[in-house]
């Protein structure tokens, strides 16, 4: 058994040198998403991995930078890989918003056939906060957190020792008492706006406040273009690389 996550992206929304924020996990045999991106599918390409070999997609939230690539995922299973569907994982909040306000402008085609998100993806809603199986040895529990205060927002627990933030607010309380003190994740990635104020993403200054058992812990991801300025002035913690591929234990 085996689990590895590979970095597809890690840059911010706006960042022009680093692909949106997504992470390939692979793990027995399986390639799971999270997220995707507008930049995800070239990240896909650079990394010689086709849509019809990635098994399912999770999803965080609905900005772009994060299912901004669900589009031309799904029209390339439909119209290269003889109208395969890949899996999609979401909660309702999200399945409820990501067709009609993000994805049906490009995707309703009633004519054809295609008026829903099921009519491309094959759709698995799931609870918040249940851990859900979704390969042999691999599960995946999408927690509520607080990005944009109007729109659902969802960290990540892989297989419940492994955080993966997504884009959150920086929370002293999420980090100390969930992720550390109760599921004492041995691995986090974390968001990190390196300059100005978190209004909606945690900062840098911010996760240097944590203590330095728990900086240990973290990769840094979903950073600027002149994340290279910030090298050696993470206190503990450490930038995870572009397609860097991490092992981890299952
Ligand atoms: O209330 C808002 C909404 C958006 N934004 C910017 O747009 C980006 C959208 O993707 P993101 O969540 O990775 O990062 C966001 C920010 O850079 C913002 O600063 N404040
Ligand atoms: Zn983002
Ligand atoms: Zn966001």
């Amino acid at each position: 058994m085996s689990l590895q996550i590979q970095m597809l992206g890690t840059g911010s929304a706006f960042a022009k040198t680093f692909y949106n924020t997504s992470a390939l996990i692979r793990s027995n045999e399986r390639n799971i998403l999270i997220d995707c991106g507008s930049t995800t599918p070239r990240s896909l390409y650079d990394i010689q991995l086709q849509p019809d070999q990635i098994d399912g997609i999770v999803i965080s939230h609905i900005h772009a930078d994060h299912v901004g690539g669900l589009e031309e995922m799904a029209f390339r299973l439909l119209y290269e890989s003889n109208q395969k569907k890949t899996k999609l994982y979401l909660t309702k909040a999200i399945a409820d918003i990501l067709w009609e306000n993000t994805l049906k402008g490009g995707m309703y085609n009633p004519e054809d056939g295609y008026h829903s998100l099921e009519d491309y993806f094959d759709v698995i809603v799931i609870e918040e906060q249940v851990p859900v199986v979704i390969g042999p040895g691999l599960t995946i529990e999408l927690v509520p957190t607080l990005h944009i205060s109007s729109k659902p927002s969802y960290s990540l627990f892989i297989n419940d020792r492994i955080f993966y933030s997504a884009d959150v607010r920086f929370s002293e309380d999420l980090l100390i008492h969930e992720v550390a003190a109760k599921r004492n994740c041995h691995t986090i990635f974390h968001d990190c706006q390196l300059s100005g104020q978190g209004f909606i993403h945690a900062t840098l200054d911010e996760l240097l406040t944590l203590p330095e058992h728990i900086q240990q812990r973290i990769y840094l991801m979903h950073y600027a273009d002149n994340m290279s300025d910030f090298i050696g002035k993470t206190g503990h913690m450490r930038f995870v690389a572009q397609h860097e591929i991490i092992d981890l234990p299952e």
